[in-house]
């Protein structure tokens, strides 16, 4: 039986994750936006509020445009796991940006504890990443996943000058990234900066420092098509 590490954390920590799925998946072109393209027959979004669901005591908020929160109710009324955990799940409206919509998620927030944001179109997410994330951020206030680069790159300075930067050095930054609740809500009053990509840039930009855990190639962001046929090859070898 899998060790639960959670224990670990002092007895009442309250653990909440925001699932940002407010986007409009413009990359992905799809009729549908892109968090409720099925995957294995089922939605992307449900695959992965169903990955953070495994952790019995948390509270998760689903972060999803204004227009998009009756089609997920819709399609989660069938789902098992989903309806047997309905006081656990609350449905908040997104923002323009990202940041905006992690903004809403946060303020729904009203205690003291851990909290893990996650991209609702990165489905492969594992248990284990979760609860080290819950970990390290209750130890040191910030845990972003993230995995080595494994090709070369370059900077570019312009289209006939780049330069080769070193890998060693070079990490992907993934979700979840998880943070002790008061502080990720003092780094969210600040006024958006457009090199807020995600959560972490936040934080470091209200001076705390950004641990780094380890992700797994496997998460991946859907974003373009191709992303599909990668996570849908990934799921099958789990099942
Ligand atoms: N205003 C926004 C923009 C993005 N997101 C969420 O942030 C995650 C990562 O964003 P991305 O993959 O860029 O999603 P989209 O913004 O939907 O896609 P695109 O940039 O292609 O339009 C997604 O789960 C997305 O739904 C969000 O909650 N609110
Ligand atoms: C948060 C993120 O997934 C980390 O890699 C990423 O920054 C989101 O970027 P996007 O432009 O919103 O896809």
């Amino acid at each position: 039986m899998q060790e639960n590490i959670l224990s670990k954390l002092p007895f009442g920590t309250k653990l909440f994750a925001i699932i940002v799925a407010g986007g409009s998946g413009s990359r992905m072109k799809s009729e549908i936006p892109k968090q409720f393209l099925p995957l294995n027959g089922k939605p992307i979004l449900i695959h992965t509020v169903e990955k953070f669901l495994q952790i019995p005591e948390i509270q998760v908020i689903v972060v999803l445009p204004k227009s998009d929160i009756s089609y997920w109710e819709d399609i989660s009324q069938t789902n098992e796991l989903i309806q047997s955990k309905k006081d656990s799940i609350s449905i908040t409206e997104g923002g323009a940006s990202r940041f905006q919509s992690v903004k809403n998620g946060l303020s729904t927030i009203h205690s003291e504890g851990l909290v893990a944001v996650h991209d609702g179109v990165r489905p492969l997410i594992n248990l284990e990443i979760i609860q080290n994330s819950f970990i390290v951020a209750h130890e040191k206030g910030t845990a972003v996943t993230s995995v080595w680069v494994k090709d070369s790159v370059r900077f570019v300075n312009n289209s006939s000058d780049s330069e080769a930067l070193d890998r060693t050095k070079l990490k992907l930054v993934q979700t979840p990234q998880t943070f002790n609740v008061s502080l990720m809500k003092k780094a969210f009053e600040v006024q958006e900066q457009s090199f807020f990509t995600d959560c972490a840039s936040v934080l470091e930009f209200a001076g705390e420092s950004i641990s780094l855990i380890d992700g797994a190639y496997e998460n991946i962001k859907i974003t373009t098509p191709e992303d599909m046929i990668v996570a849908e090859a990934f799921l099958r070898t789990k099942s």
